[in-house]
């Protein structure tokens, strides 16, 4: 396992450009599994989740070319469906939570899905029932190993129909727009997520034939058509990046400029930075950072505390609020942070508190965080990253922390950030990673 140490305490200066999303991209390679047409994909991070999902499709038989450091060429003209079931695919399947997205497609398109119970982060339970309810009422039928923990799905020929998904599951929505393009008739999805991600797998499916409206919303209809052709599309910056990028330079007081951020589809995350008393610059299509001193928290009109919590998009989203509470640390102030999906991700905290943060963690999903205005720095310790976006802040802690820190098992943040530790070189940060 390898680990990063990291000299805390400096202060770094420069402009960083985003990486392509993570989670759009996810759902974006899946999609090329609808066409046997050529689909090239740019701006395609170069992350451990994303290649991982480029193995599996060109184990399944998609032709895969890279065009350059961040373009590929796929084409799945000649698709290897016995591969599906193949001890090969029951490992590579499950290790990471965008597999899961291959189904949808494949089973409009081949009349048959099957995936084993896919990785991801360990965050608390992570159901997959919205998606295969959302397939069965489009007429597929379902079975489940228990004991090899593998689904499937199978059907002869899907057919349109209205659907009210009992939670908007981002991978979920992604998922049945995928088989309902092609499906026979009209489909309506209500309580549909509605994440730039997702708008712009629809963006890319319209481009390749596809019939879907209310884009944006959480009401999609699709009409169903024979089938998709080719397209070529850019996957957006990613925009959990750019908030991870924000908290590096606040926690170190630095000036940064972060480029290319595609302001319009940020949503929510300025203004919960800018609540948190966060400077942020709007120049051109760039975030301009200035270097600050002090942040401090908004109260609301009454005076009662700021509680910053996650919802479905338009909401704030779930993957920023750790690196929220880790800014939060050295804020004037006090926030609650409420973590409102996932039940496991604020156990991290307790590495802050080693390093002197106040932080009182009331329950699974809340922490109160008392900020220190940057009068008393976080000390460096060891830690280990538990999750992507934990690693993510951790590291962050340690930036800021005074002395030498070790962060063990960072493949959780190479899962997520391209590059991480040449790219904070770059702006004047003092990290090594160390092989073990
Ligand atoms: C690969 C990928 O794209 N992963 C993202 C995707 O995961 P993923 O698509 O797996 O997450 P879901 O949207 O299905 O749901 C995440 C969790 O939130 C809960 N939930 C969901 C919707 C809702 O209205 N209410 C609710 O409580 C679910 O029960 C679940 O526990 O979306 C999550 C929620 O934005 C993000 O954290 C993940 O980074
Ligand atoms: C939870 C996340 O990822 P995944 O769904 O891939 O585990 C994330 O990106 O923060």
């Amino acid at each position: 396992m390898a680990s990063f140490k990291i000299e805390g305490g400096h202060k770094l200066n420069g402009t960083i450009t985003p990486q392509g999303a993570k989670n759009e991209v996810l759902q974006i390679l899946c999609a090329v599994l609808l066409t046997p047409e050529r689909v090239v994909v740019n701006n395609v991070p170069d992350i451990i989740d994303v290649n991982k999902l480029i193995f599996i499709l060109g184990e399944l038989g998609v032709k895969v070319e890279k065009l350059s450091a961040n373009s590929y060429a796929f084409q799945a003209d000649e698709i290897d469906l016995p591969y599906l079931e193949s001890d090969d695919f029951k490992r590579d399947g499950s290790s990471l939570r965008g597999s899961i997205m291959i189904v949808g497609p494949l089973l409009a398109r081949f009349g048959r899905g099957y995936i084993p119970r896919p990785g991801g982060d360990k965050i608390g339970r992570r159901r997959l029932d919205t998606h295969f309810e959302g397939f069965i009422r489009l007429g597929a039928k379902f079975r489940y190993n228990k004991e090899e923990k593998f689904y499937g799905v199978e059907a002869d020929e899907l057919f349109g129909t209205d659907m009210l998904l009992d939670e908007a599951s981002v991978t979920g929505t992604a998922n049945i727009i995928m088989a309902a393009v092609l499906a026979t008739g009209t489909t309506t999805i209500y309580n549909a997520a509605c994440e730039p991600y997702i708008q712009q797998l629809c963006k890319m499916l319209n481009a390749m034939g596809a019939k879907i409206e209310g884009v944006g919303s959480n009401l999609l209809k699709i009409t169903g058509v024979g089938n998709l052709g080719g397209c070529e599309h850019t996957v957006l910056p990613d925009m959990i990046e750019i908030g991870s990028w924000i908290g590096v330079a606040v926690m170190t007081q630095s000036e940064l400029t972060i480029k290319n951020v595609s302001w319009e589809n940020l949503g929510q995350i300025p203004n919960v930075f800018r609540k948190l008393g966060i400077q942020l610059e709007k120049r051109g299509d760039d975030i301009y950072i200035p270097e600050q001193n002090s942040y401090e928290i908004q109260n609301y009109i009454d005076g009662s505390v700021l509680t910053v919590a996650d919802a479905p998009w338009p909401g704030f989203t779930p993957d920023l609020l750790s690196i929220v509470l880790v800014i939060a640390t050295q804020a004037k102030g006090t926030v609650l942070i409420h973590q409102k999906m996932f039940e496991s991700r604020l156990f991290f905290v307790d590495k802050l508190i080693d390093m002197g943060a106040k932080v009182i963690l009331c329950d699974p999903h809340r922490a109160t965080v008392i900020g220190q205005n940057h009068k008393s720095q976080l000390k460096a310790t060891k830690m280990t990253s538990p999750d992507i976006r934990a690693g993510i802040s951790l590291l962050i802690a340690a930036l800021s922390a005074n002395g030498t820190s070790i962060i063990n098992n960072i493949e959780q943040i190479d899962r997520g950030y391209e590059n991480i530790e040449a790219r904070l070189k770059s702006i004047g940060a003092k990290i090594e990673r160390m092989n073990d």
